[in-house]
């Protein structure tokens, strides 16, 4: 395989393996690129790595940390089907949201990369030639649901029907699973099954797929998990899945499917066919480091040399150690296979589970918009890390950690610290680190040294065996012992009685918080830069944790960490306090579905525009003709004739697109920048990516009704309206044109219509909706109003083909 030849030229080259070193590869399972992660997928997997690989580093091991999203597969087909595009456009879309996700997270990779290249079609078409030629592979009839309609076979998802499962007889099951029961189906079982696309009833018909002889390769990997395990300290809930697959007995394993996006197998006989997702996706790891260096193979095949770590959720075990170490045993070269796996079980949600696709907990996108800082969110999810069982996260919960652990443990021990040495000579210590000659034999610091060395031998242990829970909580503990110590030495008096035992305990203890920025490095990166800052300290001096440094040494001996005399940078407060207003805020701001939410927010928006209207109203008092029936006398505007609703009331303006682009969060819409005549451009919010494509909109005449209210469509507020005309079933849609020299800004006329428009459209009033039963197109295509065409200063609005349709 080549490399992409994308690399940044100013990116420091690619790290390599290194004779004598730790070289240690990392990997965290690629997540699948048809949604948003939420925190159960980030702490399950990226954030998971990420703190090893960080920690490695640390300990000065070459390390590489790999990952990407995983692309190919049903899913995204289904995905790019719903939304009318394709799937590269879906994979590209989804992937710079992961990659966005990550990057407010922290999240070291050294490549994160994709499924969908050259390079992954190279090593999985390398892989699969090895195991054909090795007679692995077995050709084998299947029976499978095709659809005569759609022209293809159905993947399992793809089928719909009611679940065969006495009992359950749920009407909506999916053809590989069950939502009602959970129970695994295959879509050949399925009562009454429908093609989800088009509904009609598929046939069942004959299909040739390859397969992987499990059972024949079974000796190999036995052989392989039973050293493996043992030599990798495989985490037990990974060793009983493990055991769960071999003991159900392996049976062969399909590795090719009938779709179209993924990996093309190699063959001319199976050409039409594809390998399936879960043959190609850990194959990802090899390809995406292969765009990372040409030089992939010292990394991939070099088992004496380098140590393989992979992380994951509970549900990717078997494919791990089972289903990817057999096909990289099967090639019969010389793979570098996983050492140890680090599994987590789930994290849950407030009283339920996270789910992608119903859209329930906190994505990665919303922990940003909460402003609450990155630091806090790493540590809440890696201290809830669920190690052993399923844990749960809850917005109690991350405020009672956030405030107590951080903030008053934490924070509080080093402010302390740092600001009573940035204090003046004569309070404090003028920001100048005193020296802390007899630190040895002074009993309180002697003890507390001890007691950290201990606690730096723990986390160390801790963090090898990747018990990332278990150093952090080690991590702490260095900090309230730090507190303690602090309380117990009450410094403040030595300060006025005892200057050198006070100058002791200040340079112990300004060594504490730089240890403590080292050890929570991997934790909380942006929380050490911070310390590090406080403590004027170049990122470069940063203590490591490497033995042949002997930096771990002289953790056990903190008050030589910060030499004396070293001048430090201003203190500030890391933590804020997590208010109760607030907490109850995002609970409720975040509860049920994401759906759920868009339309409390749209309310909201709603609510909250219709009360900035009255204040409006009531402030300035009138003006223009519908403010002032209204403000003149309250009771009096009761009996005001409301004006007769005709198309005089809307203000329909000739505007020019000059920006186009899709919606962030909703694949149907489009947000556009679109000149009306005024200074801005207004955004406007249109669901017409089905009916349009993307460059079409671009620079185009429109018309625009402008004084509907504004409404937040999916999170971006809509401030008009693009007009269009449609076919009576909505399956075609085109834009209501003006001519092309119409003046931009000026008002859509219809004669005999005259009179100044409302200001903004009362909803309650339902004049838009009044007017729109009269808006159609003819069959001469031009626009009208009743009989009245759309009328501009160049001449008449029309529409390029749908006749008699209506306009909206
Ligand atoms: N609630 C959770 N807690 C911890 N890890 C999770 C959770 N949900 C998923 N994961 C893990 O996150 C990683 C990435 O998941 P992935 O993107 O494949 O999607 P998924 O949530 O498993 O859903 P799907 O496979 O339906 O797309 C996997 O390793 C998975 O096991």
């Amino acid at each position: 395989m080549g490399s992409t030849g994308e690399e940044n030229p100013a990116a420091p080259p690619p790290k390599l393996p290194i004779p004598g070193k730790r070289n240690i590869l990392i990997t965290s399972a690629l997540p699948y690129v048809n949604n948003v992660p939420h925190l159960g997928n980030i702490i399950g997997s990226v954030l998971s790595a990420d703190v090893f690989a960080r920690f490695c580093r640390l300990r000065g091991y070459n390390a590489i940390y790999i990952c990407g999203t995983d692309e190919y597969g049903t899913a995204t087909e289904t995905k790019a089907m719903e939304d009318n595009c394709s799937p590269k456009e879906i994979c590209d879309k989804y992937h710079v949201i992961h990659k966005d996700v990550y990057k407010w997270f922290d999240i070291s990779f050294d490549n994160f990369g994709r499924t969908s290249t050259p390079q992954q079609t190279e090593a999985c078409q390398a892989i699969f030639k090895k195991l054909l030629d090795n007679n692995w592979l077995i050709e084998n009839t299947m029976q499978q649901p095709y659809c005569d309609t759609c022209k293809r076979f159905l993947a399992d998802r793809l089928v719909e029907g009611t679940c065969p499962f006495e009992g359950c007889n749920y009407e909506s099951a999916r053809g590989d699973q069950c939502e009602n029961c959970g129970k695994l189906l295959n879509a050949t079982d399925l009562k009454d099954p429908k093609c989800k696309v088009c509904r009609n009833a598929p046939q069942i018909r004959d299909t040739n797929h390859l397969f992987l002889d499990l059972p024949a390769l079974r000796n190999k990997l036995e052989e392989y998990i039973n050293n493996m395990s043992v030599a990798g300290s495989w985490s037990q809930n990974a060793i009983q899945a493990t055991h769960a697959w071999l003991k159900e007995g392996l049976k062969v394993r399909c590795i090719t499917r009938d779709l179209k996006w993924g990996v093309p197998v190699p063959l001319e006989r199976f050409k039409e066919k594809v390998f399936y997702v879960w043959f190609d996706a850990p194959i990802g790891y090899v390809s995406i480091t292969s765009c990372y260096t040409n030089e992939w193979e010292q990394w991939w095949k070099n088992p004496e040399n380098v140590e393989l770590y992979q992380f994951m959720g509970k549900d990717n075990v078997p494919f791990h150690t089972v289903m990817f170490p057999s096909t990289l045993l099967g090639t019969g070269e010389n793979w570098t296979l996983m050492k140890t796996i680090s599994v987590t079980e789930y994290l849950n949600y407030e009283s339920g589970k996270f789910s992608k696709s119903k859209g329930i907990g906190v994505f990665g996108n919303d922990a940003k918009d909460t402003n609450i800082p990155v630091e806090v969110w790493r540590y809440y999810l890696l201290t809830n890390r669920p190690e052993v069982s399923d844990t749960l996260f809850t917005w109690a919960d991350l405020q009672a950690k956030s405030n107590n652990e951080l903030l008053n443990n934490l924070g509080n021990f080093i402010n302390r610290v740092l600001s009573f040495i940035a204090k003046p000579p004569g309070q404090g210590y003028g920001s100048i680190v005193p020296d802390a000659n007899g630190a040895e034999s002074h009993q309180l610091t002697k003890t507390l040294a001890e007691k950290v060395g201990k606690y730096v031998e723990q986390y160390l242990e801790a963090m090898e065996k990747v018990k990332l829970k278990q150093g952090l909580k080690t991590a702490m503990s260095i900090s309230s012992e730090g507190n303690a110590y602090l309380q117990e030495s009450q410094f403040w008096k030595l300060y006025k009685e005892d200057q050198p035992s006070c100058s002791i305990v200040m340079r112990t203890s300004v060594g504490l918080v730089h240890l403590l920025a080292c050890l929570l490095e991997p934790f909380m990166p942006s929380f050490s830069v911070e310390v590090n800052k406080q403590l004027n300290l170049q990122p470069e001096k940063h203590i490591s944790l490497c033995d042949e440094k002997g930096d771990v040494d002289r953790a056990r001996r903190p008050w030589e960490i910060i030499p004396a005399g070293h001048k430090i940078g201003s203190p500030n407060p890391l933590f804020k306090e997590l208010k109760d207003d607030e907490v109850e805020f995002f609970r409720s701001k975040f509860a049920g579905s994401q759906a759920d939410r868009i339309i409390r927010a749209e309310a909201e928006a709603a609510k909250t525009a219709e009360q900035l209207k009255k204040t409006k109203i009531s402030v300035d008092g009138g003006g223009k003709k519908q403010k002032s029936a209204k403000s003149t006398a309250g009771a009096k505007s009761k009996t005001t004739a409301e004006p007769e609703i005709s198309i005089a009331r809307l203000d329909i303006r000739v505007g020019k697109i000059t920006k186009v682009q899709k919606h962030p969060d909703a694949d149907a819409l489009y947000v556009e920048e679109i000149d009306v005549g005024e200074v801005q451009p207004r955004t406007v919010v249109s669901g017409l990516v089905k009916h349009i494509p993307l460059e079409e909109m671009q620079e185009r005449m429109v018309c625009v009704l402008c004084n509907l209210k504004p409404v937040a469509m999916r999170g971006i507020k809509s401030h008009a309206m693009v007009l269009c005309a449609s076919t009576s079933d909505n399956t075609k849609v085109e834009l209501v044109e003006p001519p092309k020299s119409a003046k931009i800004g000026e008002r859509v006329a219809f004669p005999g219509f005259e009179g100044e428009p409302d200001d903004v459209l009362n909803p309650k009033k339902k004049v838009w909706e009044t007017v729109q039963v009269d808006l159609h197109t003819n069959t001469e295509l031009v626009a009208c109003y009743k009989d009245i065409p759309f009328t501009t200063s160049a001449g008449i609005c029309t529409v390029s083909s749908i006749q008699s349709g209506s306009i909206r």
